[in-house]
Order: C-alpha cells, then sequence, then structure tokens
C-alpha cells in the first residue's frame, strides 16, 4: 500500500516559501484524507536528493507499542530520521576520527558512533540557519556539539556528559526545531495537536531560559521564511489556564519542569501521542531532586518509538542507573570526566569561621569586577546577604525557592541582562543557568554535595572564557565533601590550601561510585546514606497508610480513589 506521507515528504522549503498558503491547505487536505490511514500504515524513509541539504525529518515506523521504561524492550522500532553523515566524514579512516576526538578529548561509547563533524557547514545545516547561529556568535561547534548533534541528527539516543558552559543546549534545540519545521512543512499541527518534542529540566528558571532561547530560534527562522514553531512553558508558579490555553493551539516544543508538565499529562491537558523527542537535561540534578517519579509518568505516555536525550555535567549513579533503563542503544559521548569541573575556572578556598564570612565576602566582592555570583545554602541566608550588600550600596538581586515565580524570573532576568551587579542565590541559580559574563563565584556557603560545587562554578568561565570561583569552608564541613574537593583541586591544577593538604584519604580508591565525588568511597558516601534514610522514610508513611486505611470508613479520601480527568 502507498505510504501515506511520501507525498507530503515531498513538500520543500522554496515551494513553502513561494506558494505557502495552498502547500498548507494542500498538506491540511491531504492528511486530514489519510489520517486514518496514517494511524495504520508505515512511513518510509525519504531518499530525495533535491532534500538532500534540508531534510531531517524523523520519519518513524508507527507502532503501536507502548513506551514505557519499563516495557522498553518491546519498543521494536527506533525513531528514524534521513539526515546522513555527509560523503566525506563517510571515508574517514578510524584513525584519524581518534585523533580528532583525542584533542578534544572526547570519548564515545555505543553502536556506530558518527565522525565527529568539525562545521556547521558539513553538518549540512542550510545557510540560513548558519547565518542565524553566527547572529549568536555560534561560529565553529564545541567538542560536544561536533560529536552530538551528528548523533541527535542521526535519530540515535545519546548521553551527552561534558562540562559546563561548552553549549549542550544547541546540541538538543537546534534538531528539536528543525525536526518541528520539517513536520509543520509536512503535516502541519492541527489544534490540540503536539507536542512533537519536549524539555524537562529542573528548575524554573532553566526552563524559562530554555523557552526564551527556543522562542528567540523560531522567531528568528520563520522570519528567514520557515513555519512558525510555537513553544510552550509549561512550569509551575505559573497560571496553568495560560498555558493550556497555549497548548490548545498546537504546540511543537515544550519545555517544563516535572512537576506541572506530569500533573498535565495526566489530566489529559495535553497528550503525548505526537512526542518522538524527550529531553533531560540537567538530568544529574532532575534525577537527585525526587522527580524520578514524574519523569517516568511523561516518558510513559509517549505511545511508540522515542528518542531520548540526556544531558548532564555529572554522571551520578542514578542518572547511570535511568538510562539503563530509559535510552535504546545509546551513543554515550563524555567531553572530560564527568564531574570534572571547568578548567577556565580559577579556583581558590578560603578557611573563614562562620561569624567572619560576612565581612570576609565584603573584600572578596573586591577581587574582580561585576558581574559575581553568590551562592548560600539556605534561603535565609540569601535574604539576609541580599539585605546587607544592599546597605553596603551594592546593586544586588537575590533568587531563592521562597520567592514567587515573579519575583524569581525578574531577578533571574535582571542579572542576565546586566542590570544588577550581583546575584545571591541558593542552588536553584546553579542549575544550567546561563548568566552572561559572570566574573567570580562565591560560594558563601560550601556545598554539601560536590555536584552542587561543579554546577556553581560552572556559571562562570563558560565558553573558552576564564573565570574565577572562591569557596568558604570552615569547621562546619563534612570531611567527605572537604576531600572530594581536594581531589577536584589536584584534577585542575589548583592551588591545595595547607588546611585541605591535611585532609586524608585512599587515592588509589578511584572515587565513589555513587556520587561521583573523588575523595571518598561508596562506603562512606554520605549521600548515599541519606537517600536510604529518605526512602526508608518514604516507605514507612506508605505502610503506616495503608495500616491506617483498614480503619477508615469506606467514604474517607484515604480510600476513594479520585478519577483522572479523562485524556483527549
Ligand atoms: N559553538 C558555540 N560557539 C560560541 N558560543 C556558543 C556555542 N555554543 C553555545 N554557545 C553559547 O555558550 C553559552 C553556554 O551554552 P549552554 O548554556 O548551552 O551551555 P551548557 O553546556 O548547557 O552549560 P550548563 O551545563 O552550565 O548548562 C551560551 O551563551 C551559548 O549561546
Amino acid at each position: 500500500m502507498q505510504n501515506p506521507n511520501q507525498n507530503l515528504s515531498k513538500i520543500t522549503f522554496d515551494d513553502l516559501k513561494s506558494n505557502q498558503k495552498s502547500l498548507l491547505e494542500k498538506a491540511q487536505e491531504m492528511k486530514s484524507k489519510q489520517v486514518e490511514q496514517y494511524e495504520e500504515e508505515e512511513e518510509i524513509e525519504v531518499e530525495d536528493p533535491e532534500l538532500d541539504n534540508m531534510n531531517f525529518m524523523t520519519v518513524v515506523k508507527n507502532t503501536a507499542l507502548g513506551g514505557l521504561i519499563e516495557r522498553k524492550e518491546q519498543i521494536k522500532e527506533k525513531v528514524k530520521t534521513t539526515w546522513r553523515i555527509p560523503r566525506t566524514y563517510r571515508t574517514v579512516n578510524q584513525r584519524e576520527i581518534q585523533k580528532v576526538l583525542k584533542k578534544y578529548n572526547v570519548l564515545m561509547e555505543g553502536q556506530n558512533t558518527p565522525p565527529p563533524i568539525q562545521s556547521f557547514e558539513e553538518m549540512r545545516f542550510p545557510k540560513k540557519i548558519i547565518a542565524i547561529l553566527k547572529e549568536k556568535k555560534v561560529k565553529k561547534p564545541t567538542p560536544i556539539q561536533m560529536v552530538g548533534l551528528p548523533t541527535v541528527l542521526l535519530g540515535r539516543d545519546m548521553i551527552g556528559i561534558a562540562p559546563t558552559g561548552q553549549g549542550k543546549t544547541i546540541v538538543f534545540l537546534l534538531p528539536a526545531l528543525i525536526m518541528a519545521i520539517e513536520h509543520e512543512m509536512n503535516m502541519p499541527l492541527f489544534r490540540g495537536e503536539g507536542p512533537l518534542a519536549i524539555v524537562i529540566v529542573p528548575s524554573h528558571e532553566l526552563a524559562i531560559q530554555t523557552y526564551d532561547l527556543a522562542c528567540y530560534y523560531s522567531q528568528k527562522l520563520q522570519e528567514a521564511g520557515y513555519p512558525q514553531i510555537r513553544c510552550c512553558l509549561s512550569i509551575g508558579g505559573m497560571d496553568m489556564m495560560q498555558q493550556i490555553a497555549q497548548v490548545r493551539e498546537g504546540v511543537h516544543l515544550m519545555v517544563g519542569t516535572p512537576g506541572r508538565t506530569s500533573d498535565m499529562v495526566e489530566k489529559g491537558k495535553f497528550n503525548m501521542n505526537l512526542c518522538r523527542y524527550i529531553v533531560l537535561d540537567e538530568a544529574d540534578r532532575l534525577l537527585d531532586m525526587i522527580f524520578e517519579k514524574e519523569i517516568r509518568n511523561i516518558i510513559d505516555h509517549v505511545p511508540g518509538a522515542r528518542q531520548t536525550l540526556l544531558f548532564s555535567s555529572t554522571m551520578p549513579k542514578k542518572v547511570q542507573d535511568f538510562a539503563k533503563q530509559a535510552l535504546i542503544d545509546p551513543i554515550i559521548i563524555n567531553v572530560g570526566r564527568a564531574g570534572q569541573v571547568n578548567l577556565n575556572v580559577i579556583q581558590e578556598v578560603e578557611y573563614v569561621k562562620q561569624e567572619e564570612k560576612l565581612q570576609q565576602l565584603i573584600s572578596c566582592l573586591q577581587k574582580t569586577k561585576p558581574p559575581v555570583l553568590i551562592f548560600c545554602d539556605k534561603s535565609n541566608d540569601v535574604d539576609d546577604i541580599h539585605e546587607y550588600l544592599l546597605l553596603k550600596g551594592i546593586d544586588v538581586t537575590s533568587l531563592h525557592g521562597g520567592k514567587k515565580q515573579e519575583e524569581r524570573t525578574k531577578a533571574m532576568k535582571e542579572f542576565q541582562q546586566s542590570q544588577k551587579d550581583v546575584l545571591v542565590a541558593t542552588d536553584i541559580g546553579a542549575k544550567g543557568l546561563d548568566f552572561p559574563n559572570v566574573q567570580h563565584v562565591i560560594n558563601f556557603d560550601m556545598p554539601k554535595e560536590i555536584e552542587s560545587y561543579v554546577h556553581r562554578i560552572g556559571r562562570t568561565g563558560r565558553l573558552g572564557k576564564t573565570g574565577r570561583a572562591t569557596t568558604f569552608v570552615n569547621k562546619q564541613q563534612d570531611e567527605n565533601i572537604l576531600s572530594d574537593l581536594k581531589m577536584l583541586l589536584i584534577e585542575a591544577k589548583q592551588p591545595i590550601p595547607h588546611f585541605l593538604k591535611q585532609i586524608t584519604h585512599d587515592s588509589q580508591s578511584g572515587g565513589c561510585g555513587f556520587c561521583g565525588g573523588l575523595g571518598h568511597t561508596i562506603h562512606n558516601c554520605n549521600k548515599l546514606e541519606q537517600q536510604k534514610m529518605k526512602a526508608l522514610t518514604v516507605s514507612a508513611q506508605q505502610s503506616s497508610k495503608e495500616e491506617l486505611k483498614q480503619y477508615l470508613p469506606d467514604q474517607h479520601p484515604l480510600k476513594v480513589s479520585i478519577p483522572l480527568v479523562k485524556k483527549d
């Protein structure tokens, strides 16, 4: 039987620009005629030389198998795309490939890994897209982009690990937008359809940043003559009705945090029937933060083949386990060691007594020009320091989870747009946020986990620029974390202060397999202990709830299961 999408696939960008209305109409007409057929039939790979330069369209064999992580084995078909490795690169021999990978400190694992492609032109992006990237000063791919983009464009599942500030966002955003354009040209979305791609991130601020970037690129692409790509945001703290209204328009790309997104999909506010592209950005943070259930729930709603991409700058055990369950035949890309700090950051560690920290902070602020980021563990301390610095006449703003969403967004944007010199934040400000030209990161408190330290200091020294980080430590710190810190300083060839030199540990142990810290082992990992405790508490609460149910009347809320809103 003829493939219903075969004709649709012949619509090219040039066609679209010369006669958009009639083609869109044509596509819609064909779509409505064939939609039922489409449900049942297989799509085939498009091999049309005319489309060679811009045919990245995702072509999926439409299997009706479940997309549950637990039923991964049942997903027989992988997402296929029509992007091909350029001919010149197909013949490159392994020795040359290894030379380039070594030069950029990249390790690739997996079957049929693509070669590193060292320019956007050779990746066969259309000239207009290359011009849009250049406007953003993105001219030459970074190492993670050289290998990550070909991997994603080939439709492969991927784990991308690279130090902070290496341009991981483009690796998933650009292919998602291109896939959406292809889809829109061939089969425009109806109202209520979509998303085609979903990006899950661990904080509202990172979601807003990624959404803004997606909107920026789609606006530019539309100005260049491509169809409009609709993006939407799905985060808590914002009006759900507004988000639902956006979704009803039909959206190509959704960026969200796990809680709100899982809630919306669960309540049937949107469906994942067309979604084939799932990104977990800052996966280490996502899986660390009790979001695993929500993430599984979102992924479980994808009915067929999916491409799953997982990005992280550290690779703790939880991420490894999740990847094993959720990804199919992935390519693993490591730029540097997972959990390694950005080597462009000059790190200093100062011993400062608790009561002297504020005073020391003022002298520390003199070390560099603004912008400066200050991290504290607790929201109260963020507020106190904010007030203290205001009194000192410093142009400062602050960000923590206890603030209203509007205040958080305002603070983030003010600092991002250089309207404020200093931002005081909890770890919310450490996750993937891209503030331009941060000169100095000050850890007013040493974080409790070494991964947080890596993320925090990664807000400076981004993309080849040099940055500076100062960390206050004192007797309140646990010896494990100081030992992890010492090992990171050694690895990054930074000076080791005397008080850290005195900390001993087994340097042959290879570090902790659970949290990735280099200065301790899994046998004395605090984080593992905490997680065990958390799991025990949850299961105790669960079992006492079950026991309690025996004694409750039938109509008690604990006994009545509330029916979910019917899905679309
Ligand atoms: N190839 C490139 N050339 C120049 N600049 C780039 C390139 N790729 C990305 N950038 C810029 O680099 C900055 C950092 O990118 P991005 O936020 O994607 O890094 P990241 O690896 O996700 O970092 P993190 O792990 O901290 O989230 C952004 O401002 C982005 O515009």
